[in-house]
């Protein structure tokens, strides 16, 4: 079996994925805020050779028929927030090899000083950084807050498209890699070397020379989850490492197998695209005490907070409609995915189920070789190449997942026990060099 790779999922703020678990006694996400708290986090990361933590994040809020509902600042639910970006240049002194990974939104974020920042990174991390590209599911009350239009779902793929094709040029385009030659008996930079972009697209428009030069890794290593149809093709064609949700074997093996099909498409080899699923546990030495431990944590649930997570990642207020209406009849311009997934269910149904993991799936609960077990099982039947780790509680969740299930999935020989490759890509997708794949449509704008 393949060696897997594992990141760890984390978000700067007080909860995530819909649910409310900052009350647990053990939870430690009330201080998402101070940097000794992040500190721990990445050094327990990369203490355990993890290859990479994930910063997700959003912009926007729940909206419940024009009103943010107080539950959202009760429980911390939504907001406030701090910018990934920031969170993850903070961390780079204290980490060496850990993989920094964050999300970048096409739909709010000003390209050119967005490549910047990424180029900024990835030159003072020595080629660590990832990008997961999103396009905001959560975009009505974030383009509000930006007083920039609302842009349907699918358009704000095409923007997406647009967006990266500037940054292409930003990343692969205006500096050559070999540019800058830093001699003091000669010259910084060889002028043939700096190249002028032009870019007119029907979104954006940029016109002159890249603010920073060519980073250790050209373009940050592209990460990317949409899983609408939509969502796919833009995978398809950019993602280098594509985030599934999780759930069943055979569901994710049709994902793994249409994002493949989707690279092939683009002109690119099939594992080109590395695919991680989501995925949480609760793990305890028997499995009497990890239910235990699983039960606290739903005790942590409330009705109320469901529908206002469900609502602030699609718009719709699932308590207004009849319980026993199917979710296939309902319809969203914000993530459409949070309704495809639910198949023939019904309102009723779902919100039962939100209630219990929000956004997330079903976390395993059981002994270390069992949660081992269904992780060596999931992969072999699904071609995936790695998993997410998705934290109930932090930080214990993630140090009982560390301590208690990677010791027996390294004896198999199917996690790392040390970091190899000095970047992200080289040991992520196993790249002879730590540049974009030449078969990945950023590699043409190359000039070398
Ligand atoms: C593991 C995982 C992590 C995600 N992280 C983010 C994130 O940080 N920010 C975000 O806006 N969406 C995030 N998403 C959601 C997707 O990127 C995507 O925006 C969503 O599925 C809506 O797009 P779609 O309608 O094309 O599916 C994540 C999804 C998954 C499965």
């Amino acid at each position: 079996m393949k060696k897997l790779r594992f990141g760890l999922f984390e978000n700067a703020q007080t909860n995530d994925s819909g649910t409310s678990t900052w009350r647990h006694p053990d939870s430690e996400r009330h201080n998402f805020d101070t940097l000794d708290y992040w500190l721990d986090i990445a050094r327990m990361c990369e203490d355990a050779k993890l290859d990479f933590l994930f910063l997700a994040d959003a912009w926007g809020w729940a909206d419940v028929k024009g009103k943010r509902p107080d539950i959202c600042d009760t429980e911390g639910l939504d907001l406030p927030r701090l910018d990934p970006a920031i969170v993850g240049a903070a961390l780079l002194s204290a980490t060496d090899k850990l993989g920094i990974v964050m999300t970048g939104s096409t739909l709010l974020e000003q390209p050119y000083a967005f490549a910047r920042r990424m180029q900024s990174l990835d030159h003072l991390s020595k080629g660590r950084i990832g990008w997961n590209v999103v396009t905001t599911g959560t975009a009505e009350t974030a383009v509000a807050a930006f007083g920039v239009p609302m842009v349907a779902h699918d358009e704000r793929y095409n923007m997406a498209d647009d967006f990266m094709a500037l940054v292409y040029k930003l990343f692969e385009g205006a500096w050559e890699r070999d540019a800058l030659e830093r001699n003091k008996a000669g010259r910084y930079a060889n002028p043939d070397k700096v190249h002028r972009i032009a870019h007119d697209g029907p979104y954006f428009r940029s016109h002159g020379f890249g603010n920073a030069s060519y980073s250790p890794q050209g373009t940050p290593v592209l990460f990317q989850a949409g899983s609408s149809d939509r969502g796919k093709a833009f995978g398809g064609k950019h993602g280098e490492c594509i985030f599934l949700g999780g759930g069943t074997a055979e569901k994710l093996a049709a994902q793994v197998k249409s994002i493949r099909d989707e690279a092939v498409a683009n002109g690119r080899d099939a594992n080109a695209i590395k695919l991680m699923s989501a995925f949480s546990c609760v793990v305890a030495p028997t499995r009497e005490e990890a239910q235990r431990k699983h039960q606290e944590i739903l005790d942590a649930q409330t009705p109320e907070v469901a529908v206002a997570s469900y609502a602030w990642f699609t718009g719709l207020d699932l308590s207004s409609f009849d319980p026993a209406t199917k979710m296939s009849d309902l319809h969203t311009e914000l993530s459409q995915t949070q309704i495809a997934r639910f198949g023939d269910k019904t309102v009723g149904e779902v919100l039962k189920d939100w209630h219990a993991h929000g956004v997330r799936t079903n976390p395993y609960v059981g002994t270390p070789e069992e949660i081992a077990d269904i992780l060596c099982d999931l992969a072999e039947k699904t071609d995936l190449d790695g998993f997410l780790f998705t934290p109930l509680i932090q930080p214990t969740s993630t140090r009982d997942f560390i301590e208690m299930v990677l010791p027996i999935l390294r004896e198999r020989g199917v996690a790392a026990s040390d970091y190899e490759g000095d970047t992200l890509r080289e040991r992520l997708l196993g790249t002879p060099t730590p540049m974009l794949r030449d078969d990945h449509p950023g590699a043409g704008y190359r000039k070398l």
